[in-house]
């Protein structure tokens, strides 16, 4: 689903009547989307070092970058068979609908943050702001944290990495006695946002590799070591490290709309999320390798009759029956339910975070081969969907 002209311009007149200041980060991120979306690249000349207000305007809006540059280095690469320029002014309005839609998100998120955190529901105990890319709530003794880019079918890009890991900690401390994951929207998660690839460092790929390695290592870790029960509603589709990381979940709920799949082979890469070694003991060697190294996608009751779902739910109730059930378990001593989790997950531990360690090594040198590089670029420029 792509944003339209129309939703564009009811986005940029949701921005006037938020009632709460964004902040500047916020604010800069909205100016420089804005600009691509309706100008395309920064074409203007930098300002002095000085001049602070447009300097950080013009770095925000230089820093959406004219091409990503990894997929500008595979059109280079297969440069005999393309026209350049064609594909360059294609990519550069495809750079702009990205602004567009992106901007429309933005909004969205801020308006359904911002404008709720002054709307205190009945029974809600909390509403957490300050997430981009995520909502929490804290209400009946469940933290909820939701997954709020539907326009990206709520693809993990960095920030989301970094608001889920927040968010994780904050729920390991609140009141709260359990924690659910869910999706905003038709998908539960696409998994990594695979333009997360195109942000290249100074450093380049190799830099760009390592870091992600070390973001994913982390982001892995704090699912391996979340204290409270965790759970996941899932309300449709699940692809890639939003399926591998259910394995580290105490519980899995799932529409039968739901659907898992893990295409890493596809994709050039291999499993991370623990799931090289949870897959193979919750589902046996055949059954994740089919997922694992042959990409199959299982429908929910496979996913439960292959033990990864605790129960699937037809897609009309889903929300009623999950939500009963977790309120029932809310109400259970929350120590108990704590410790009894402490207990199951401590033998463990330790050869998960070797596992997750040993995961992310080998990706970090998938992400340079050229079966990956050439899976994302496909992405990209729109030749590849699963
Ligand atoms: C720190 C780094 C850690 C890395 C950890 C590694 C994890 C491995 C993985 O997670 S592998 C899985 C990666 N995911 C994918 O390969 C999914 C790619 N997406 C698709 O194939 C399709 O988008 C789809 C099947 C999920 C949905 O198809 P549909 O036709 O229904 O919808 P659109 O394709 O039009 O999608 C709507 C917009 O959302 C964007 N989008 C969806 N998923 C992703 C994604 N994973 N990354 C980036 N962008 C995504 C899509 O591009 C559309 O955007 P647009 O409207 O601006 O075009």
């Amino acid at each position: 689903m792509r944003a339209s002209q129309k939703d564009f311009e009811n986005a940029m007149n949701q921005v006037k009547l938020l009632k709460k200041d964004p902040g500047n980060e916020v604010k800069l991120k909205l100016y420089a989307l804005f600009k691509q979306a309706t100008e395309g690249p920064c074409n203007m000349p930098k300002p002095g070092v000085f001049d602070f207000v447009n300097k950080a305007k013009w770095d925000a809006w230089n820093a959406l970058g004219s091409l990503p540059k990894m997929l500008f280095s595979s059109i280079v690469h297969f440069s005999e068979c393309l026209f350049i320029d064609r594909g360059l002014k294609l990519v550069s309005s495809s750079l702009q609908e990205t602004a567009r839609h992106n901007y429309v998100d933005l909004v969205s998120s801020l308006s359904s943050s911002l404008e709720s955190s002054s709307q205190v529901e009945p029974g809600a105990d909390k509403k957490s702001t300050g997430y981009e890319t995520l909502m929490m709530t804290l209400e009946d003794g469940i933290t909820k944290i939701v997954f709020n880019r539907p326009t990206k079918k709520n693809a993990i890009n960095t920030k989301m990495y970094d608001e889920i890991m927040r968010a994780l900690k904050a729920a390991s401390k609140d009141d709260s006695s359990l924690t659910v994951l869910t999706g905003n929207g038709d998908y539960y998660s696409s998994g990594n946002d695979l333009t997360n690839f195109t942000d290249i460092p100074p450093g380049g790929v190799e830099e760009k590799a390592k870091n992600s390695a070390i973001l994913l290592r982390e982001f892995v870790d704090c699912f391996i070591d979340f204290p409270k029960p965790l759970i996941a509603a899932v309300n449709g589709p699940a692809v890639g490290i939003s399926v591998t990381l259910l394995g580290l979940f105490d519980a899995v709920f799932a529409s039968d709309r739901a659907t898992f799949h893990t295409p890493f082979s596809h994709l050039g890469q291999t499993p991370e999320g623990c799931s090289s070694y949870t897959f193979p003991k919750i589902m046996g060697p055949a059954k994740a390798t089919e997922m694992l190294v042959f990409g199959k996608k299982l429908t929910a009751r496979e996913a439960c009759t292959n033990g990864l779902v605790t129960e699937v739910f037809p897609d009309s109730t889903f929300q009623k029956e999950v939500w009963t059930r977790l309120k029932a378990f809310a109400k259970l001593p929350p120590n108990a339910m704590r410790i009894s989790k402490e207990v199951m997950r401590n033998s463990e531990k330790e050869k998960l975070h070797a596992v997750n360690a040993e995961e992310c090594s080998v990706l970090q040198g998938r992400w340079l081969s050229d079966e990956c590089l050439n899976a994302v670029s496909n992405f990209l420029s729109r030749k590849a969907r699963l």
